[in-house]
């Protein structure tokens, strides 16, 4: 697979973890884990494509970070067997670097937009044209001179990648053929992806010890590899290089990881609401305030997570916590003071 990358992809990880994540990162649909009826889907669009020899349709993948979009685009590349030109809305901020990556595509190939939701208006509106009837007006010359030229593309595919999407204009979004969403997975499926990922790595890992791990990882690959690389370095400090269950222990416990996988600031948005407003309801922004976080990575990263297993609600008037949540922390949810008082 040809790959070109313009610029910061995951622009906020070091180079280590990038490295990381690429050798971990699943090539084909057969080894990616999960997400089964999304796959499903993708597996009989790219043959019925191939079959036709027509460019796959536009396909949008969206879904909390770290669940696989950036892997599932280069697979979907892969099985195609075109190449991809990776490329972020944020990085994209003129038409013409987007006309100068769409003239470069050869047919049939890929052209990935991450964070397609930050894309500036005027480049979105350019690939309107681009996506529809795979062509493009090229502004010439400028002043009185200036004429516009219509070019025609090689027929190609955009997947765009998006934790957002309801940030997504309409009319962007009406142009993907193919709209598929990621999901949390579940620890069973996490733990064969740590048992994997180990494999890779070369370190042994006891059974109990991988179920732990992706038990403790918000649902999310990412973060199951992430726990693993570190347990990784206490086993080869603490142990003898192989992951026991102790050993992943002792780990998670040292990154602040708890028992039921959340986070330090999984916790600390917890404790905010309760301690700070009494459980809520209470505005995203003043939270993220008072946590010391950025509201839209509260919305986007800790948010989902946190509803999904069911620590808090959203209502019209902002976040509230759950019974579950007064739990976790060990408070006494007001529901219950008020039978006890
Ligand atoms: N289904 C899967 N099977 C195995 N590994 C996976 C799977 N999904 C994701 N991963 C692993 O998780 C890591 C993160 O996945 P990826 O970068 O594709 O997530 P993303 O959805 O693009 O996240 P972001 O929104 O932050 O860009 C990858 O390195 C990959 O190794
Ligand atoms: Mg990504």
């Amino acid at each position: 697979m040809r790959e070109d990358y313009l610029r910061g992809d995951d622009e906020q990880m070091d180079s280590g973890e990038k490295e990381f994540e690429k050798a971990l990162r699943p090539l084909s649909f057969d080894d990616f884990a999960g997400q089964d009826k999304v796959v499903e889907n993708l597996k009989i669009f790219v043959k019925a494509a191939k079959l036709r020899s027509e460019p796959l349709d536009h396909v949008l993948l969206h879904g909390p970070p770290g669940l696989g979009k950036t892997t599932l685009s280069h697979i979907i590349a892969n099985e195609l067997g075109a190449g991809i030109k990776v490329t972020s809305g944020p990085v994209l901020d003129k038409a013409s670097e987007l006309a100068g990556l769409l003239t470069n595509l050869e047919a049939h190939d890929v052209l990935f937009i991450d964070e397609i939701h930050r894309l500036n208006p005027v480049v979105e509106e350019y690939l309107y044209s681009a996506m529809e009837d795979y062509r493009i007006d090229i502004l010439l010359d400028s002043g009185p001179n200036a004429r516009s030229v219509q070019i025609s593309l090689e027929p190609f595919t955009l997947i765009g990648a998006t934790t957002r999407s309801g940030l997504l204009t309409s009319p962007l979004r009406a142009r993907f053929g193919i709209n598929s969403r990621l999901e949390y997975y579940d620890a069973k499926l996490l733990t064969s992806i740590v048992g994997r990922s180990a494999d890779i790595l070369e370190t042994p890992i006891d059974q109990e010890a991988a179920y732990e791990i992706a038990r403790r990882s918000r649902g999310t690959p990412r973060i199951s590899n992430n726990l693993l690389r570190r347990t990784r370095d206490f086993a080869q400090i603490k142990g003898d290089g192989a992951i026991t269950l102790d050993i992943a222990k002792m780990a998670l416990k040292a990154l602040d990881v708890d028992d039921h996988g959340l986070d330090e600031m999984d916790n600390r948005i917890l404790a905010t609401i309760i301690e700070k407003f009494k459980g809520g309801p209470v505005g995203l922004s003043t939270i993220a305030t008072a946590c010391g976080e950025e509201a839209e990575t509260i919305e986007e990263v800790y948010e989902p997570f946190l509803i999904m297993e069911g620590y808090i609600k959203r209502t019209s008037r902002g976040r509230q916590a759950t019974e579950r949540a007064y739990q976790h922390l060990g408070h006494i949810p007001p529901q219950e003071m008020g039978r006890l008082f």
